[in-house]
């Protein structure tokens, strides 16, 4: 008989993931198992992969497991690893719940972005300390077929590009990541966020995500767009002294980003677990050679 890896399948407003509890780090998950398990035919079908580690027992997370039990080991779709994930962070936390391994409270969660801590109630939609945004200077252009726009550079532990355009049907089909200038910006490839108005510190968003195409959601993606937005809406909390909050709609579902005058980011939004199973190990040692 083969052996079986457990797996749960979660998402957060439809950014949606295939959860591998590992405590010990003792499953090999090469980037070709990740691409297998997330596609959506012949896998589980899934934007990424949550590998549940124990810090301790992470390399990559070793150094924070003093401060929290568990790391977040991101992949995205494709099987590359990317340093945070908004929606992720939040369905982790909510398996954590579920497994009984954590209560409601406060939460520490290790990634390759840095420890964020996630407030879990009972139920209801989950909250996460996103830290600061970076916006590094320099003009950086995002293009969709002859049409072109600038861009502004924010960095949430991921990189991102945020363009503001007359209307996110001009995004296209998305079927491929759209080309941008300068090629310095990013160079590791970059998450591309086309965002129009709903209304005051009201936005819509698309997004075509490095390493899985365009999702229904992103949440590093969603707090970009809000410190973009406040950013050309002269309400930088570091300035204003007020908190600034924005509603960010996505096709999958609503997020609401807060930035407060020290310029940390907080995120609210669901975070739902629907299925559990077992994978069968040999299937997936087979595919993913
Ligand atoms: N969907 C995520 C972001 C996942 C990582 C991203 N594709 C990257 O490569 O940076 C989110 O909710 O933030």
């Amino acid at each position: 008989m083969s052996t079986r890896i457990a797996f749960l399948k979660g998402h957060g407003t439809e950014n949606d993931f295939v959860i591998v509890p590992d405590p010990e780090n003792a499953i090999d998950l090469p980037p070709a198992a990740v691409a297998v398990l997330c596609d959506r035919r012949a896998g589980i079908g899934g934007d990424g992969v949550l590998h549940v580690v124990r810090s301790a027992a992470h390399p990559e997370a070793k150094d924070m497991a003093g401060e929290a039990e568990w790391f977040m080991d991101y992949r995205n779709g494709d099987g590359s690893v990317a340093e945070m994930c908004g929606n992720g962070v939040r369905v982790f936390a909510r398996y954590l719940q579920r497994a009984g391994h954590v209560t409601e409270g406060d939460l520490a969660v290790a990634t390759r972005g840095g420890v964020k801590t996630v407030h879990l109630a009972k139920d209801g939609d989950v909250t996460v300390g996103m830290g600061k945004a970076l916006l590094p200077e320099g003009k950086v252009t995002v293009s969709v077929g002859e049409r072109s726009w600038p861009a502004r550079n924010v960095n949430m532990g991921n990189p991102h590009a945020v363009a503001f355009v007359d209307d996110l049907a001009h995004a296209g089909d998305l079927l491929s990541p759209p080309p941008f200038s300068p090629a310095a910006a990013y160079p590791d490839g970059v998450n591309v966020e086309f965002v129009v108005d709903r209304g005051p510190r009201h936005v819509a968003l698309r997004v075509h995500e490095r390493g899985a195409g365009e999702t229904r959601s992103c949440g590093t993606g969603a707090c970009a767009v809000a410190v973009a937005a406040a950013r050309r809406d002269g309400a930088d909390p570091a300035v204003t002294g007020a908190p600034v909050t924005y509603t960010v709609d996505l096709p999958g579902g609503t997020l609401v980003i807060t930035e407060r005058p020290d310029g940390e980011i907080e995120m609210t939004g669901p975070a739902v677990i629907v299925a559990e199973g077992e994978i069968d190990a040999e299937w997936l040692e087979t595919l993913a050679r």
